[in-house]
């Protein structure tokens, strides 16, 4: 059997930040409004850091204003929140950001849980997940799992009825919005987790299958069905041949995957750009609610806008 078709997150992306860029330019046209988003980072993780700094250089090329809020990892829980109801209140903000993980002393949950729905441009606040998980209006989805159904979409078509689906991985931020994004869809959906029965037997079955564990190339070629389309939302470190240098892999074992699968996404260049690309559209989308223009389609995803 021929390889795989790989999925060009990278390509896809770009796309989307000029369908972006352009949005935004109307809405600075039709309303006069820049669309903002204010990035807040705690602490010096280096991943985080970059992950940040690509972030906002994709605000700046967009056409959006980029708030950049760095502080140091022992900042006080009260000075954040503080942070938090400044940028809520205001009118140049339309996203607001907090990037995880937070240090240890900072209840994550409360945080996010104090940013208004209406700005929380990664979807994570518990009313846009309620708002998701019920197919209401003006849910804000998360930019990973929005981003992998694009990708999704465009290597299936539209329309995805009937289709098996399996979402290895729970995560709040992941998985959960990812499979309720595929039932949304009408695809048939299953749910694996570390307490699952038979991992490799349930992928098997599956026509699409989403992989988020954060376990460096679990999921091997004969777990794949063939023809299968293969997300692989992992991004692991992990130490390179040549002494002290490291390598990004996902959670698909990619060299044996391609083999078998119909169309599969690499590490990097699937998902990851798609994530950032997402989060702008997110932030556009925000601005036109804010502002009382028509919302993106592609940010709504078929739900009610
Ligand atoms: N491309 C991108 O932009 C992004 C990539 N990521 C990457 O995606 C991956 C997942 O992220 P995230 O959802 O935040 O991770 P979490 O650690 O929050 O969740 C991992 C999930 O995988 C499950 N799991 C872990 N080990 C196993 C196993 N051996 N067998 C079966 N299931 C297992 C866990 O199950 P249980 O619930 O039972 O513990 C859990 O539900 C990571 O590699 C992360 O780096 C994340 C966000 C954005
Ligand atoms: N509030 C919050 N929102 C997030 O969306 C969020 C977060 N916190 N914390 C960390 C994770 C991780 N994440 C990634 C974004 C882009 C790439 C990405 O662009 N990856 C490139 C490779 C980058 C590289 O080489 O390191 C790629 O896959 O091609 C990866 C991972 C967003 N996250």
């Amino acid at each position: 059997m021929a390889d795989a078709k790989i999925i060009d997150g990278k390509a896809f992306a770009a796309g989307l930040r000029a369908r972006v860029a352009d949005g935004v330019a109307a809405l600075k046209a039709s309303h006069g409004v820049t669309p903002g988003l204010a990035v807040v980072l705690v602490g010096e993780d280096p991943a985080s850091q970059v992950y940040v700094r690509s972030k906002e250089r994709a605000l700046v090329e967009l056409g959006m204003n980029s708030f950049d809020h760095h502080r140091a990892a022992d900042m006080a829980e009260s000075e954040l929140l503080a942070l938090i109801d400044h940028l809520n209140a205001d009118p140049a903000v339309h996203g607001i950001l907090v990037q995880l993980p937070l240090p240890g002393h900072i209840d994550s949950q409360k945080v996010l849980a104090r940013i208004v729905p209406e700005k929380d441009a990664d979807g994570f606040h518990v009313v846009n997940a309620g708002l998701l998980a019920t197919g209401q209006p003006g849910a804000i989805v998360p930019c990973t799992p929005l981003g992998s159904l694009l990708l999704i979409r465009d290597t299936l078509g539209r329309d995805l009825k009937g289709k098996r689906a399996l979402v290895l991985g729970r995560s709040n931020i992941v998985g959960k919005p990812m499979a309720q994004l595929l039932l949304q869809a009408d695809c048939t959906v299953t749910m694996a987790h570390s307490r699952t029965v038979d991992l490799p037997g349930e992928c098997r079955r599956a026509d699409i299958l989403v992989a988020a564990v954060g376990r460096p190339e679990m999921v091997r070629g004969d777990w794949i069905k063939p023809g299968a389309t293969v997300i692989d939302v992992g991004i692991n470190r992990v130490p390179a041949a040549e002494a002290g240098k490291s390598r990004l892999v996902g959670d698909v074992a990619f060299d044996e995957a391609v083999k078998v699968a119909g169309a599969i996404t690499p590490v990097p260049g699937g998902v990851g750009p798609m994530t950032i690309a997402c989060l702008m559209l997110n932030t556009l989308a925000a601005a036109c609610r804010a502002a009382g223009a028509p919302v993106p389609e592609e940010a709504a995803q078929g739900m009610a806008r």
